[in-house]
């Protein structure tokens, strides 16, 4: 959802500022994606670690001065679309998202990434939680350009061969099955040997609760009869 797949109902009042304050916010979760990384690399000794932690608690500080309660949610963008910005894997205000960046393909969608020292699980190697996390936002987001945005039902992630951190890895997603609220997806990850390191199968569904913003399914292809007196959720033209 954060790369913008539906049409926000809700017009922003001044996209251009908007723009701006996300470049900040872009900017800023970099910034601290790299703190992130150099927290868990740095060799540094105690007298210096003490003194960044008192800088980054000033930091905290400044930032907190000012802020949401509690968690984002989904929030319409400056070019009229809805993204969950907090999202951990592709979340433009979140420094832990690697981003995930992902590509329209013929059969589903195509994701570069590489992941780095924060996302260690065996010595160089990918934890696994954060394997199954990339086949998860990778086959939702395929799930999602049918226009329905489900909830993970079901993710079973075979893990066939380590996953090294600091690779170009590829994560392929793709619908194989519609039926009705439920769209079931496979896909997997690929390292630059052209190996499959994992790979899974979900099942997404559109919960009860939002069914009735989307209308209903009027056959397997993803085409929906919106609700009497509602536009519904517009999926990418
Ligand atoms: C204005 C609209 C806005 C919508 C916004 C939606 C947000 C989408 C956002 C962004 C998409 C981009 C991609 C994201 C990627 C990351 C995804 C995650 O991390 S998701 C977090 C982890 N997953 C959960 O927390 C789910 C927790 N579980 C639930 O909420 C429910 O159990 C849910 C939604 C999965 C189903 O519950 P029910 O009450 O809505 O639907 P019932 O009626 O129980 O089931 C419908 C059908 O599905 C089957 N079903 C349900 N669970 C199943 C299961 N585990 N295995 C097999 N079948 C299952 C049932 O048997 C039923 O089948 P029969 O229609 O009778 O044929």
């Amino acid at each position: 959802m954060t790369d913008g797949t539906f049409v926000s109902p809700y017009p922003v009042e001044d996209p251009q500022s908007l723009a701006e304050l996300e470049r900040a916010q872009g900017d800023l979760a970099r910034a601290v994606g790299r703190l992130v990384d150099a927290t868990v690399r740095t060799r540094q000794e105690r007298p210096v670690l003490d003194e960044v932690t008192a800088r980054v608690d000033t930091l905290v500080e400044r930032l907190l001065e000012q802020a949401q309660e509690g968690p984002l949610g989904i929030e319409t963008s400056s070019d009229g679309r809805l993204r969950d910005h907090a999202n951990p894997m592709l979340g433009m205000r979140n420094p832990i998202a690697p981003p995930l960046v992902m590509t329209d393909d013929e059969g589903g969608v195509t994701c570069t990434f590489s992941l780095g020292a924060a996302y260690e699980g065996p010595p160089g190697c990918v934890h696994g939680g954060f394997v199954a996390a990339v086949l998860d936002q990778v086959l939702g987001t395929a799930a999602a350009r049918r226009g329905v945005p489900g909830l993970t039902a079901y993710l079973n992630t075979t893990y066939r061969r380590p996953t090294l951190l600091g690779t170009d890895l590829v994560c392929r997603g793709r619908i194989d099955r519609v039926d009705g609220w439920k769209i079931f997806a496979s896909g997997e990850i690929v390292d630059p040997q052209g190996e499959v390191t994992a790979e899974a199968e979900a099942l997404f569904i559109v919960p009860r609760w939002a069914r009735e913003h989307l209308g209903t399914p009027t056959g397997d292809a993803g085409d929906f009869a919106p609700p009497a007196g509602e536009t519904g959720v517009s999926p990418t033209p």
